[in-house]
């Protein structure tokens, strides 16, 4: 299915345009990895913009590049084809035109010709830097662009007036995207498809979350059968792939500890931290640490699979392609069906995590996990008025009854946290339950004001506030 509409993306758009419009020379880059929708936001934002080149580079030699870059560029700029086919001459040019130039997939310029940062700096800092130009690098693979375009050692270091991070798309803008209409089923495919747009502009619109995932996740030949691969292998290129594999496998299967990691992926555990920054780097690994503990407490992070693609991906097609290919059209059935509740667990907390500051209105100094020990909270807000918002997520069949409230409270008194005025927190327990609550916990909701019940509707809409 194609979606005409280009989704959200109001902050980049703004902050973009506003660039385009400024009155001195921008440098503007826009990073990060594949599938996110660099490209398009780009092409969005210089829509209606008669000054704009765009232009998409290509695995090509240099001198190809350039006459490639040329034909696009001098539609807009006819002036071009006098020029001198080198990069300091061509964007000399632009730059006496006030232009709007972006250079997508950046990377392959770079690695066809590895001066050329330096060239661009050069003529940057002689005749650029007084322009009203605008120049974009958008690349996404993010070992390069770090290294050559962010890095203190890049050449272009300093250079760069604003840059743009892109994020996947939240959950609330996603749900467009989904075929359905049912929050429970919304929160599902986000677990499965999450909010990277090249996902989900494959969802098949009539289908359900089951054939969705049988057809392009499952399927020999589906769209997403080898994402993740062909994804490490754009960042990574062959070095070390297996590496990489081992420890997404590695905590895909529950392990989250740093040690633990190491022993499952048998890999050194002094050398575990530079694999594990860069899958932090490209946002497919996020490292959690207690809510309450200082930033610096890295002794206690534990790692998670941040990617819902990734995470469905690593738990049930690697190293079992040989048995999805056997069951074919059953696949689904056989091996997700019967443990997707159990898999969704944790993406249903981070959801409800995301829903909290609107559900539960207050200023956040931080929402996220807690634990200590043997005691463990899904969902923990610290708020600046001395409230400690304490949840229990349960993504079950089952509903939640007052048994679930009092281990809550239980685990709860164990927090250690001293509010910004001093003193003790004052406790607000939130249960999340897939499936609804017992009479009995909602009579005490009801008669508690401390006590607050939330079904995938309040949370669905809950995020849409988020978002507004
Ligand atoms: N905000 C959006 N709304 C709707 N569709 C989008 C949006 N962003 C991207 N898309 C669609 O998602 C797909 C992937 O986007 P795009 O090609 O721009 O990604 P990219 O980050 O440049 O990826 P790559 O580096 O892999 O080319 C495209 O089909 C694009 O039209």
């Amino acid at each position: 299915m194609s979606h005409p509409r280009f989704i959200n993306r109001q902050d980049e758009l703004d902050l973009l345009r506003s660039r385009f419009e400024s009155a001195s020379a921008e440098l503007l880059v826009i990073y990060g990895r594949r599938r996110l929708g660099k490209s398009a936001l780009v092409r969005e934002a210089i829509k209606g913009q008669e000054d704009a080149v765009y232009w998409q580079a290509t695995e090509e030699t240099p001198e190809a590049q350039l006459a490639n870059f040329v034909d696009t560029a001098s539609e807009a700029f006819p002036l071009l084809e006098d020029i001198q086919r080198d990069w300091e001459a061509l964007l000399r040019a632009l730059g006496r035109e006030d232009a709007i130039v972006v250079l997508d997939e950046f990377p392959y310029l770079v690695e066809s010709d590895d001066a050329l940062p330096s060239k661009v700096q050069r003529v940057w800092d002689m005749h650029l830097e007084d322009t009203e130009m605008t120049l974009v690098l958008v690349g996404s693979s993010i070992s390069i662009m770090e290294e050559k375009v962010l890095s203190g050692g890049s050449p272009l270091y300093g250079r760069r007036t604003a840059s743009i991070d892109l994020p996947p798309l939240s959950l609330d803008d996603a749900r467009e995207f989904y075929p359905t209409e049912d929050s429970d089923e919304e929160i599902q495919f986000w677990g499965v498809f999450g909010g990277t747009p090249y996902y989900l502009q494959a969802l098949a619109p009539d289908a359900t979350l089951a054939e969705n995932i049988q057809s392009l996740i499952l399927s020999e030949h589906g769209v997403l059968r080898n994402e993740p691969e062909f994804l490490l292998r754009t960042e990574f290129g062959i070095r070390e792939p297996q590496t990489y594999y081992t420890i997404l496998r590695a905590i895909a299967t529950g392990k989250r500890a740093a040690n633990e990691i190491a022993d499952f992926a048998g890999v050194d555990s002094n050398a575990l931290g530079s694999y594990l920054s860069k899958l932090r780097r490209l946002r497919l690994v996020e490292r959690d640490i207690p809510v309450t503990a200082n930033p610096n407490a890295t002794r206690k992070s534990r790692y998670r699979l941040k990617e819902p693609l990734f995470r469905f991906w690593f738990r049930y097609v690697y190293g079992q392609e040989g048995k999805i290919s056997q069951l074919g059209d059953d696949a689904y059935a056989e091996l997700v069906n019967p443990s997707l509740t159990d898999y969704m667990g944790p993406m249903f907390e981070l959801v409800c995590q995301n829903a909290l500051s609107s559900l539960v209105p207050k200023t956040y100094r931080g929402i996220g996990y807690w634990w200590h020990q043997h005691h463990e909270l899904d969902v923990v807000g610290l708020a600046s008025d001395g409230t400690l918002v304490a949840g229990e997520c349960k993504y079950t069949t089952r509903q939640m009854h007052e048994g679930d409230l009092a281990d809550l409270e239980r685990s709860a008194s164990h927090v250690d946290w001293t509010p910004p005025g001093g003193g003790d927190p004052t406790n607000h327990y939130c249960c999340f339950c897939r499936s609804g609550f017992s009479d009995g916990l909602q009579q005490v909701a009801d008669e508690r004001a401390d006590v607050s019940l939330f079904a995938p509707d309040d949370i669905v809409s809950g995020l849409s506030a988020t978002h507004r």
